[in-house]
Formats: structure tokens, C-alpha cells, sequence
């Protein structure tokens, strides 16, 4: 099930928290949604997921608006929202259990669901333990099951990693991304390397308004347009190499790292390496390292919202 956001703006008060955005997420895609705090990402969520309405423009899900149909549209989606509440008395199977009932599940499916839910988040040695006396990340567990116990098409997922521990992290974005698979994701997180493992596309926004839209590699093309190399050249004096270097017409910039370590930036849209090898054979200096820098999703997320 498609979803589908179209000039979409939100205002609290005098503050705008969402800036006429628009974007498409496909079945069977997970975008990752990132930002700084207080971006709009939860507001953009609680707006598609019905809990606050749309002030301007319109989110269709399957064709259909959340401003006519958002009622009938929830059950298609599956909401883990940012601060997971969740009922600290009940067990874990009764809260999975009264969850599918108010989702609509019909009572003779509500078994079978449930079971298959904790396989799912793995989570059948606790199940029968009060939520309260779950650890976090299990508590995590709990949230991701109560929002997929309907069977939803469409999850939303407010950085649904958040208080996990390193083990629990790879295996909720495992499960996550096996989910993906059918559904459609959207999920939220300050996590960047979360994001390459688990996204096929990356949604930036920033102070409201979306800064850029697309595949990891895609924004790290983006935003690299100069090539970058790193490279060691030894069996010469390092005066001399960094000399050479800045004396290649395609090289726009030489910095020395180490004693006979360089980073090279190329003049956009050229390429050095070809350069830098003959020039290594003319002079009988040995390359050790040559390698292209690639720019870190962390570079591109701070250049676009630290403005
Ligand atoms: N209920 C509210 N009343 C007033 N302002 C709000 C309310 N909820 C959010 N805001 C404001 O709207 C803006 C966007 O907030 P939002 O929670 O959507 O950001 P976010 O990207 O989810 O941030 P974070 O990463 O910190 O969770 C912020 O300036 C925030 O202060």
C-alpha cells in the first residue's frame, strides 16, 4: 500500500513544525526519516498515522485521504510511536492480546496472531512476564509486536531502536527489514549508520522542509562531486611528493596527513589516480595506499541542517 504526501504542512501555534513537504513512500520500501530534533518527523508521523490532523495539503494512503477516510485508514497501519506507551501491569501476552482486540482482529484469529507475533519478536521467554518487569529493549520488542499484530500494511516506526543494546539493535533491523520486504516502512532515527542498514531510501528534513530525498549512495554522489583519495607514496621525500602532487593539472588541493600520507582533492568532475600512478613509475616511488575517500552519511546530514 502506497503512501502518498502532497504539500503537506503543519503549524502549532506560531510554530511551524511541518513546511509544505511532499514525498512517496512504495509497498515494499523502507525510507528512513532523519533529522535533527525537533525536525517535524514525529509530526509528519502522527499525521499520517491519524493522530493529529493534516493543517494543509493532503497524505493518501492506497488511494484513500486521511482528511475523508482517516478513521477507516488506521487499520491498515501499524504505529510504534517515540515513547512506546505501553500498559506496565498487564503480561505480555494479555496486552498482545487486548491490542489485537481493539485493532479489530476477529476473536477466533486473536490466538494465532499473537503466537505468531511473539515468534516474530522473539519474545517467548518473556511472555508471560508483566511489561513492567521487561527490560527496554524488550519492552521495544512489545511495541513492534502490538503495532504488527493487525497485520497492517503500513508501519511507522518512531526510532524503534532507541534504549536497545547492540545485540537487540541488529536483531530488530534484521526484523525490520524482513517486514520491509512486504510492507511499506517508514521509520524515524538519529542513528545514521541504522539508516544504510536498514533503509532502501533516506528522507532528510530539516527545520520542517525536506533537504534531500534519496539512496544513500545516491546522496553521497551528491554531495561528493570532487573526487577524494587518500594515498601513501613512499621511496621519496615527502617535500618532493607533495610538490609533484600539487603540480598534477587535475588536482585542486594536497593536504599531508602523515609523513608521506596524503589526502588529494581533484578539480570537480576529474579524476587523479591515473596521474598519480605515472607519476609514482617517473619518479620510482612505491604507492602503498590509493584509495578514494567516500564521504560519511554523517558529513552530508550535518552540511545539509547545520545551515
Ligand atoms: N504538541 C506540540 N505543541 C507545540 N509545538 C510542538 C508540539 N509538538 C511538536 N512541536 C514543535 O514542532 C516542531 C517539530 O517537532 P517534532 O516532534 O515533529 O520533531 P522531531 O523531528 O520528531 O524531533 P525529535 O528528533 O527531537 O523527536 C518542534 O519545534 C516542536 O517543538
Amino acid at each position: 500500500m502506497d503512501i502518498k504526501i502532497d504539500n503537506l504542512t503543519k503549524n502549532y501555534g506560531p510554530q511551524k513544525a511541518v513546511d509544505n513537504i511532499s514525498f512517496e513512500v512504495k509497498t515494499g520500501e523502507i525510507l528512513g526519516f532523519l533529522g535533527p530534533n525537533g525536525a517535524g518527523k514525529t509530526t509528519t508521523m502522527k499525521m499520517i498515522t491519524n493522530y493529529i490532523a493534516v493543517d494543509k495539503g493532503d497524505i493518501t494512503i492506497g488511494g484513500g485521504s486521511v482528511r475523508s477516510g482517516g478513521e477507516k485508514l488506521r487499520k491498515h497501519i501499524g504505529y510504534l510511536p517515540e515513547h512506546n506507551p505501553l500498559y506496565l501491569d498487564m503480561a505480555v501476552l494479555d496486552y498482545l492480546e487486548f491490542s489485537a482486540a481493539l485493532q479489530g482482529v476477529p476473536g477466533h484469529q486473536i490466538p494465532e496472531r499473537v503466537k505468531e507475533m511473539v515468534k516474530l519478536c522473539g519474545l517467548n521467554a518473556e511472555k508471560h512476564k508483566k511489561i513492567a518487569e521487561l527490560s527496554k529493549g524488550y519492552r521495544q520488542r512489545v511495541g513492534l509486536a502490538q503495532a504488527m499484530i493487525h497485520n497492517p500494511e503500513i508501519l511507522i516506526l518512531d526510532e524503534p531502536t532507541t534504549g536497545l543494546d547492540p545485540n537487540q539493535i541488529v536483531e530488530i533491523r534484521k526484523l525490520i527489514k524482513e517486514i520491509g520486504k512486504q510492507k511499506t516502512v517508514i521509520l524515524s532515527t538519529h542513528i545514521l549508520p541504522e539508516v544504510e542498514a536498514t533503509c532502501d531510501r533516506i528522507l532528510i528534513i530539516d527545520n520542517g522542509k525536506i533537504v534531500a530525498d534519496g539512496t544513500a549512495d545516491n546522496l553521497r554522489k551528491q554531495a561528493q562531486g570532487q573526487e577524494l583519495l587518500t594515498t601513501t607514496i613512499e621511496d621519496g621525500a615527502s617535500e618532493a611528493i607533495e610538490k609533484a602532487l600539487r603540480a598534477i593539472p587535475s588536482v585542486s588541493a594536497v593536504e599531508r596527513l602523515e609523513n608521506n600520507r596524503f589526502e588529494i582533492q581533484s578539480k570537480p568532475d576529474m579524476s587523479s589516480k591515473r596521474e598519480v600512478f605515472k607519476l609514482c613509475v617517473e619518479n620510482n616511488w612505491v604507492i602503498t595506499e590509493l584509495t578514494p575517500t567516500e564521504t560519511k552519511l554523517e558529513d552530508i546530514f550535518r552540511d545539509l541542517t547545520t545551515k
